[in-house]
């Protein structure tokens, strides 16, 4: 950790999503915010203006600390001109004095001069989320068309002053044979003692990425944080459209630390992210040359034809129906999920247990437009046929129900997967498996579910701490006690689940604002 001041943070208040309803300034949270260290691109596929870019489509604020201009197309680099380092300097203050970034995301630096800049400042302005995982380094040195953006002299200064801060590293396989003295790489074997060696200069977490790696079919990225190695695959989407993939990897990485994830699931969300605006903008056609950009907006796209990527503060208001609960107050589902979306839901599961598979389709359709209009995911409970006849965004299963492994393999890399968990063991599983979170409880006893151990705040701050998920709360979960749940302030909590403090009400809307409201009051910043 290169910080050990405390922080002012004291809470995942910023984990809130702009919501249907309108509401009043003084309610709106702070923004996550990633600050930038990197050169300007002017053919805006990498450097500072991807990082804008990834930042914007994952929802979190970007600053930026322009280090150099360079002259840059599809083709390659014409010019690169380095910003004087008194300027440098001055950017950085001017940011770090004043608007406080959650997470540093380090790209291009020329010179061992800056780098020792951008180390001072940071020693005089720390920052940090959380207590931790606050400078993400990408070890930008050659661009995609073999140009030279920082030579070898910085190399030394990299490896002695900034990575001993950093919280994150991401060397691709050349950046990391460089940083290793020219050491071969060419197996996954090579890539994980690579991440070992290059641990020892000081990173927390090294990220080696295999996206160059000769003869393999997969992409395929090597974490190691001194103590495991977790191993991320991915297809190779076949693309001339993939300049500026390795800088917004690494700022997607960094919007996830800022909103409080931990690295393993920042990078699984960051991958995921990189590999869909790869998929949906394999075709686009931007310039001549061979270095193309991608699409990182693709979500402004429309939301009928994109999938609802998985975006951890989904979580912070989440709404699971109840048919019957509906049926007592006169109301159909739709409008009750309307209603509650209009409130504030921030996610919708659909959740059915004694109806005929055709009616659960029919209804989960319905559902699923209101939910595409307010771009708002849906989820469907336990029923992995039922979200792949209606295309819905996820599912949420349970220990009875499929592993997610296997879930994970029917539903493909981007459908949302949660995971009801109440141990250590079972959260581990859900990792593992390729879940994206996971829900705990009954945090209070309930009568929605039957036969469900309560396991409390001690049995949900457990499953917090050993999760390398999100985590939702579920369970008697309502507007008087929200707070107490919030108030563990673990930075993984990303929010609740309820049903009949929701449903079970005369106004689903009404209850729902109010418990919104609630959790933007519990998890604001005391600063
Ligand atoms: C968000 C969330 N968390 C937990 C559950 C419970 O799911 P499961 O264990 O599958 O139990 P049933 O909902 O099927 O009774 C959930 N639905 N949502
Ligand atoms: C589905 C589920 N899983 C664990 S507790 C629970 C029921 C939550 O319902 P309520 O919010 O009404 O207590």
């Amino acid at each position: 950790m290169f910080c050990a001041s405390p922080n002012p943070l004291v809470s995942s208040m910023w984990n809130l999503k702009p919501r249907a309803l309108t509401i009043s300034s003084s309610m709106e949270p702070k923004i996550p915010h990633v600050l930038s260290v990197a050169g300007s691109d002017s053919g805006a596929g990498a450097g500072i203006q991807a990082d804008l870019k990834a930042c914007a489509a994952r929802g979190v604020y970007c600053s930026t600390v322009i280090t150099a201009v360079t002259a840059q197309n599809t083709v390659g680099v014409q010019g690169v001109n380095v910003v004087p380092l008194d300027f440098v300097e001055k950017q950085l203050k001017s940011v770090l004095s004043d608007m406080r970034p959650h997470v540093v995301k380090t790209g291009m630096l020329p010179s061992t001069e800056i780098i020792k800049i951008l180390c001072q400042s940071l020693r005089e302005f720390p920052v940090q989320v959380f207590m931790k995982e606050a400078l993400v380094v990408d070890p930008v040195m050659v661009s995609t068309s073999g140009d030279v953006l920082a030579g070898p002299s910085i190399l030394d200064s990299l490896r002695e002053e900034l990575l001993p801060m950093a919280d994150v590293v991401t060397p691709n396989i050349k950046e990391a044979s460089r940083l290793l003295g020219c050491a071969p790489l060419e197996t996954i074997a090579d890539m994980r003692s690579a991440a070992k060696s290059i641990h020892k200069f000081g990173p927390r977490n090294v990220l080696v990425k295999g996206g160059d790696l000769q003869h393999s079919s997969d992409a395929v990225d090597i974490l190691y944080d001194g103590k495991e190695f977790f191993e991320f695959r991915s297809s190779r989407v076949k693309t001339q459209n993939s300049h500026g993939t390795g800088c917004t990897l690494a700022a997607a990485i960094a919007a996830e630390l800022a909103k409080g994830s931990q690295v393993p699931s920042a990078v699984k969300v960051a991958k995921r992210y990189v590999e869909t605006a790869l998929e949906y903008s394999k075709d686009i056609l931007i310039g001549n040359g061979n270095q193309r950009p991608f699409d990182h907006l693709l979500k402004l796209k429309g939301s009928f034809c994109m999938p609802h990527l998985f975006d951890p503060q989904d979580l912070f208001l989440y709404a699971v129906t109840d048919s019957r609960m509906n049926k007592r107050w006169g109301r159909s589902m739709i409008d009750a999920v309307k209603a509650a979306i209009e409130g504030g839901a921030t996610i919708v599961q659909i959740r059915e247990k004694d109806v005929e598979t055709r009616n659960f389709l029919e209804t989960a359709k319905a559902c699923l437009e209101i939910c595409r209009s307010f771009g708002v995911p849906l989820l469907i409970n336990d029923r992995i046929d039922v979200a792949l006849a209606c295309d819905a965004d996820g599912v949420h299963i349970g220990q009875s129900d499929m592993p997610a492994s296997i879930a994970r393999a029917l539903l493909g890399p981007t459908k949302i997967i949660g995971v009801s968990c109440k141990t250590p063991e079972q959260a581990e599983q859900a990792f593992v498996g390729g879940a994206d979170y996971i829900g705990s409880g009954g945090v209070y006893p309930t009568n929605t579910k039957e036969n469900n151990p309560t396991i409390g705040l001690d049995g949900l701050r457990t499953a917090c701490l050993a999760s390398k998920l999100p985590v939702v709360a579920i369970g008697g979960i309502n507007a008087s006690n929200a707070h107490s749940v919030m108030k563990l302030g673990l930075p993984n909590l990303k929010g609740v689940a309820v049903v009949s403090a929701l449903f079970d009400r005369e106004s689903v809307s009404t209850e729902t604002r109010t418990l919104y409201e609630l959790l933007a009051e519990s998890t604001r910043v005391v600063s």
